[in-house]
């Protein structure tokens, strides 16, 4: 399996922002992406997983091909999308159940150091339990492709650590990640600075 971009150009709010964007990134690779504030990290996270158009280029995952692509994706976004009016437990069922996935919601949670507070409401979490229970969907619902946006902020040292560990072993599995970042990763990644074009070696 493989995800690759081609040629990506793609314009907001009529200005353009990436342009002839590419990249592959083979089973087991990860790739991070740089850039100052505004130089398009998130609109191409957003971009791979489907939810804006390129005006030209493609994304396909190679050896998925009965697959949509975005059927294969995780977006971790900015926004952790934690519904404040559900428990921690059933916040990460809807997602599951949204995403079509099988994991162990327990075994999730607990992953991510959750598991004592799974029946609080999601309204009564701090930045860095929201930042969890979104990175407990990784889990919850497993696909090959994890797109991170800044996946470390709010994170304390210890979260930092765990994320570089599922990270570690996603690509162990096989699985690719992209993560968009200004902040170390604490974990290996080769780098794409917007608008230059790199082959990622596997691990
Ligand atoms: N919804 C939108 N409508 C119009 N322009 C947008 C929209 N979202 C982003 N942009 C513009 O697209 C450009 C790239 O934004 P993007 O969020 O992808 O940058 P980024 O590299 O992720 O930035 P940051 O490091 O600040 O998170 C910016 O100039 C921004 O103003």
């Amino acid at each position: 399996m493989r995800l690759v971009a081609s040629d990506l150009v793609v314009t907001r709010g009529g200005r353009p922002v990436l342009s002839g964007v590419g990249f592959a990134v083979p089973a087991g690779g990860a790739l991070a992406v740089v850039g100052p504030n505004g130089a398009g990290k998130s609109t191409l996270l957003r971009t791979i997983a489907g939810l804006l158009k390129p005006l030209s280029g493609e994304v396909r995952l190679e050896g998925e091909d009965e697959f949509e692509p975005r059927e294969r994706m995780h977006l971790l976004g900015h926004q952790d999308a934690v519904k404040p009016g559900l428990s921690v437990v059933r916040n990460l069922r809807f997602a599951r159940d949204l995403l079509g996935g099988e994991g162990d919601l327990t075994a999730a949670l607990a992953r991510v150091g959750l598991g004592a507070i799974a029946e609080l409401p999601g309204s009564t979490l701090s930045a860095g339990q929201k930042r969890r229970l979104a990175i407990a969907r990784l889990l919850a619902a497993p696909r090959p492709v994890w797109l991170l946006d800044e996946p470390t902020a709010a994170l304390d040292a210890a979260g930092q650590r765990l994320l570089g560990e599922l990270v570690a072993e996603h690509r162990a599995k096989g699985g690719m990640v992209v993560a968009a970042t200004h902040l170390a990763l604490g974990f290996e990644a080769e780098t794409l600075e917007l608008g230059t074009v790199v082959t990622v070696p596997a691990e």
